[in-house]
């Protein structure tokens, strides 16, 4: 267990806070002892997980590592103890110590041959792990190694295809890592080996040692001669088995590498060399050796799994001795115990059978999640198309209607060909102005002499562009402060505000000079130009506020037919004014 804890790290640079009396000291003097702990492998003690109770996680923490700690005999009942701690982690969302507690429960699954509790619970955190260095700690439990785990557990389940699968995952993690790369090769070459694919072993272990040879790792060179004389068992050259066994030993005693763990390992083979050559009494002698020093060791990668090949080698030695009882006695053991494991891999069988299934359906159900979504983004967009287009085509007529409106208005209010108002809103406008003043005004009524003759000698389109320009002259003329409109044909009505009669008609005098002026200067393109003088009568009445616009135009159509009877240019006058004061309004 490594001793370097990271709450240690930041410790040093903090000293005033480590000697004040804050809470926030507490827990750091607290996570210091805690630390100190770890690194002296001292048990946690129930006093320091109390005085941790202030700091949940530490505390937390503290537990974990006490659990770890004790020696796994109770198992699996203390199990269940470390899965109320997981919880914890979950429900207060500490995925580091989640991780690290699942490390926990796999390691202890393993040494026990729950090889399919470590699996299920290796699955747990595939999805969360995130730290993938080899070296992310005890207190975690990288995703690499997850995998590695992962490949022992399918082996010493018995099934090397889907070892072999993890050995692979595990390798593509860090290439960079020429300790990782080499585990990664080992864990396929016994993978290979364990299914008598020896056409991909041959290159994988030549492979395996340039890449050791290539990083100067003299203790895989070790375990290169391990697997190849695991490999020459498999195929049953017994000799050359006993030599990378013999080659195995020699190079772990020349680089002063020989424990506890190798030395039972090169035993191990050394037996099953023997005991596949039937030399019986050699046999016997490693399976000494090999006791000695399993004995030796505590960090056998798998005791359950161990346990089972000492029996298998074990009976296989004791019948070669032909003490056929005890290897039958033997031979049951073995069989309740494969029996158990085949029956944990059946179980484990069903349950990936039924979480293929699961996926399956999860699979199909997303398929058609998909589908849907995509027809359905399709109808949406159809329909988004439509709604774009009934607008559009509702606002179109929704213009269409306006502009009729406006121009069914326009007809109404003003005359079509000149602009000008129309008859009726001149004259209600005129009244309106009327009313409003107590001053009299004039209202005036002039028709365009011999307009007949025009239309005659320019043809109608000519003569309206000529009512046209005259329109634009009186309204010119009139200015803004009065109104004029068309009144009929070639009539035209307009109102002087605050003219008596007099100036009126001295205002109708000069309009008939400045149009034969406006006539003359007339040039190019403007009809005026086009036609002899033109004259007109007027009709000048004065009115006031009594007095109502039908009597006006009545009397202004009367004046204009007397001043028509005296000849043409002429203007006729009348009032209507009482002289009496208006009111206004
Ligand atoms: N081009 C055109 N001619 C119009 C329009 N309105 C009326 N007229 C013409 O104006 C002429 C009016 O004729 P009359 O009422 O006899 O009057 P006039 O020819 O001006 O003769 P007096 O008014 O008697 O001098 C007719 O020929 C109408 O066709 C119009 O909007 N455009």
């Amino acid at each position: 267990m490594s001793t370097q804890h990271a709450a240690s790290g930041g410790l040093q640079e903090l000293p005033e806070i480590l000697t004040s009396q804050t809470p926030v000291a507490d827990y750091y003097r607290l996570s210091l002892q805690f630390a100190s702990k770890i690194a002296e492998a001292e048990p946690v003690t129930d006093e320091l997980l109390e005085a941790l109770t202030p700091y949940p996680r530490v505390q937390l923490e503290a537990r974990l590592l006490q659990w770890a700690q004790h020696t796994p005999t109770t198992y699996p009942k203390r199990n269940l103890q470390l899965q109320q701690l997981l919880e914890v982690a979950k429900q207060n969302n500490w995925p580091r110590l989640e991780r690290w507690g699942i490390r926990l429960l796999v390691e202890r699954a393993m040494v026990h041959g729950d090889y399919m509790t470590a699996i299920m619970n290796i699955q747990r955190i595939v999805g969360s792990a995130s730290a993938i260095q080899p070296s992310a700690g005890v207190f975690d439990y990288p995703l690499s190694r997850a995998y590695l785990d992962m490949a022992d557990a399918f082996f010493y389940l018995g099934d090397a295809g889907m070892s072999l699968e993890f050995c692979q995952f595990y390798k593509q993690f860090l290439t960079h890592d020429a300790h990782q790369m080499a585990q990664g090769m080992k864990c396929e070459i016994r993978a290979y080996t364990h299914n008598g694919a020896y056409r991909t072993v041959w290159p994988l272990l030549s492979e395996f040692n340039q890449h050791i040879a290539g990083f100067g790792l003299s203790k895989e060179r070790v375990e290169a001669a391990l697997a190849a004389s695991r490999v020459y068992l498999h195929k049953g050259d017994y000799r050359l088995a006993e030599e990378f066994a013999k080659e195995a030993k020699f190079l772990a005693r020349h680089n002063q590498l020989e424990f506890g763990p190798w030395r039972y390992r090169y035993a191990q083979l050394r037996l099953e060399a023997a005991l596949g050559r039937k030399q019986v009494s050699l046999a016997r002698e490693f399976w000494q050796q090999m006791l000695n020093a399993y004995g030796e060791t505590t960090t056998v990668t798998s005791p359950a799994y161990e346990h089972v090949r000492q029996l298998e080698l074990e009976a296989t030695l004791l019948g070669l001795e032909q003490n056929y009882q005890q290897a039958n006695a033997l031979y049951r053991q073995i069989h309740s115990l494969e029996h158990e494991q085949k029956k944990q891999f059946r179980l484990l069988e069903q349950l990936s059978a039924f979480t293929n299934e699961i996926s399956r359906q999860q699979l199909s159900f997303l398929q058609l999640q998909a589908q849907l979504n995509k027809s359905q983004s399709r109808n949406m967009k159809y329909l988004a198309m439509a709604a774009v287009l009934t607008a559009v085509i509702l606002l179109l007529m929704l213009l269409r209607v306006v502009y009729l409106k406006r121009r069914i208005e326009q007809n109404v209010v003003y005359d079509g060909l000149t602009g000008l108002d129309a008859r009726w809103f001149a004259l209600s406008k005129i009244q309106r102005k009327l009313t409003r003043r107590a001053e009299p005004g004039c209202v005036v009524l002039l028709d365009i002499d011999h307009f007949k003759d025009i239309n005659r000698q320019l043809g109608p389109c000519k003569a309206d562009k000529v009512l046209i320009e005259l329109a634009r002259f009186f309204k010119y003329e009139v200015g803004t402060n009065n109104i004029i409109g068309r009144y009929a044909g070639e009539q035209f009505v307009f109102n002087l505000s605050n003219s008596l009669l007099d100036d009126a008609i001295g205002f109708v005098d000069k309009l008939k000079q400045a149009l034969a002026q406006h006539q003359s200067k007339a040039a190019g393109p403007l009809s005026l130009a086009n036609v002899g003088p033109i004259r007109f009568c007027a009709a000048v009445v004065e009115a006031d506020c009594k007095t109502s616009m039908d009597d006006i135009m009545e009397l202004c159509e009367q004046q204009l037919k007397k001043a028509k009877s005296r000849g043409r240019n002429q203007t006729r006058s009348a009032s209507l004014v009482c002289r009496a004061k208006c009111q206004n309004g």
